[in-house]
């Protein structure tokens, strides 16, 4: 087992660089199935274990990939074709990879996906991308584990989400990049990582207009070919450590962040207190010693993101003043709360929301991550607790954040992370994710 230890209060201090965005790289390494004629070099890649699951969801579907270690480009060729079942133990690790199933449809007229992984957040379904690759000339059933698709060819649509879903509009835009015709999506996502999406498609060769938002428009066309792309920083890493600084009245330069894709955190974090300024080179945030109180709603983008939620909360438990947070996107994205609860945080959750009664006085505990935003929220809780904190079930946080121990013992944080054998004897960890070379 490991776990991090962090001991607390801590002040963070420095400078911290961002990786390339989990969220952006996965629906991209899909899209490369896309692609009939030449290679696909991608940069800024963010070696996270998901995304080395999704390049080994990619290996298994025949794709080549490959990484260039001294210039850190990933590779992927699919022009000698690609097969057309997504194996169900990689499938299962991550719901993500769901995104394959539009390009391996458009690419091959048929595709069996091992029905994603579910996911503790809430129940995820996937009617939403079935109807939009229904309505363009899909037809799906059920065996075991797995959805078969197959279609005579995939014709343009137009297409309403019910809900603005990230997953489904990028299934349903990559589908619709080979159709027959214009599909048009209305109630589109409209997430930076729509927009990292079509700007790749478009550099394959794709004709999608109006990403980012809520009508995106794709006229299909007959192939589409590799091209060069460094994927988007990521915004909820750079999020997570603008809460950092404002949790521990630190001061952190987060080099790379883009304001424009935070801006609901930016306001939120303004509103409590803390001064944030943007600059084309990041973000620099600093803390404050009384946070103000807020209320926070989680919303699709532009609104403010659930994936931020878990730390925000911590920011309002912190705030002098009860606060309010809703959860609107999952059903099921308050179970950081009980081990904030070990920590001695005072809360009552009524349905959809969470009333805390702020300011906290954590004291350090023994906790457990229940999801990738609550590991990161779970640390950060460790930093400002008196004491010290163990934060276990770091498998989460592996799947969303590269060196994240690391980068905090750079900003000052007392951190390390260890692996327990079964007599308790403790081991430093010190390469917490696989190198970037197990991308290939
Ligand atoms: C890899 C990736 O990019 N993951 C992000 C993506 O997940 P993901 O693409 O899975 O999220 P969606 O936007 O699809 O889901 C949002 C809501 O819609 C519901 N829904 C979705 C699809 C569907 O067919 N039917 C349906 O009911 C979901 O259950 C959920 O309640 O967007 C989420 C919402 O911003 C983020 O939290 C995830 O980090
Ligand atoms: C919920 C998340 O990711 P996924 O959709 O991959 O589970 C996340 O990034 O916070």
């Amino acid at each position: 087992m490991q776990q991090i230890i962090v001991n607390g209060p801590t002040q963070l201090k420095g400078t911290v660089r961002i990786e390339g965005a989990k969220n952006a790289a996965l629906p991209i390494l899909a899209a490369t199935i896309l692609a009939s004629k030449g290679k696909t070099f991608l940069t800024n890649i963010p070696p996270l274990s998901d995304v080395i699951t999704m390049s080994k969801v990619l290996k298994a579907l025949n794709a080549e990939v490959s990484y260039d270690e001294a210039d850190e480009i990933l590779t992927v060729d699919t022009s000698n074709g690609t097969a057309t079942t997504a194996p169900e133990d990689l499938v299962d690790k991550m719901r993500a990879s769901i995104v394959v199933l539009g390009p391996l449809l458009a690419r091959n007229k048929e595709a069996h996906v091992a029905m994603p992984g579910g996911c503790a957040i809430g129940s995820r379904p996937i009617d939403l991308h079935l109807k939009g690759l229904e309505a363009m000339g899909a037809q799906f059933s059920q065996r075991g584990g797995f959805i078969d698709a197959k279609t005579d060819g995939l014709h343009g649509a137009n297409i309403y989400l019910d809900f603005p879903s990230v997953g489904a509009t990028q299934n349903i835009m990559m589908a619709a990049t080979l159709a027959d015709g214009e599909t048009v999506i209305d109630n589109a996502a409209r997430e930076p990582e729509i927009v990292d999406l079509a700007n790749i498609l478009s550099k394959m060769g794709a004709d999608v207009t109006g990403a980012g938002t809520n009508t995106v428009r794709i006229k299909g066309v007959s192939a589409l070919h590799g091209c060069e792309h460094s994927i988007m920083q990521d915004r909820i890493e750079a999020g997570t450590f603008m809460v950092a600084a404002a949790v521990t009245n630190g001061d952190i330069f987060i080099k790379d962040a883009v304001g424009a894709h935070n801006r609901p955190l930016i306001s939120k974090l303004i509103e409590m207190g803390v001064s944030i300024e943007e600059t084309d080179e990041g973000i620099h945030v600093v803390g404050t010693n009384q946070l103000k109180p807020v209320d926070v709603k989680t919303m699709p983008h532009p609104g403010f993101p659930t994936d931020m939620q878990a730390q925000m909360t911590l920011a309002q438990l912190l705030s002098v003043g009860t606060t309010v947070m809703t959860e609107t996107v999952f059903e099921n994205r308050f179970m950081h709360f009980p081990e904030f609860g070990k920590m001695k945080a005072d809360y009552k959750i009524e349905g959809n929301s969470v009333i805390m009664f702020g300011p906290a006085q954590l004291s350090g505990a023994n906790v457990a991550a229940t999801d990738l935003r609550a590991a990161a929220a779970l640390v950060l809780a460790g930093l400002v607790a008196e004491g010290e904190t163990r934060v276990s079930n770091l498998q989460y946080l592996d799947r969303g954040y590269y060196h994240f121990t690391e980068k905090l013992r750079d900003l000052g944080a007392k951190i390390r992370r260890v692996s327990i054998d079964e007599s308790g004897r403790e081991r430093l960890v010190l390469n917490t994710i696989p190198s970037v070379t197990k991308l290939a």
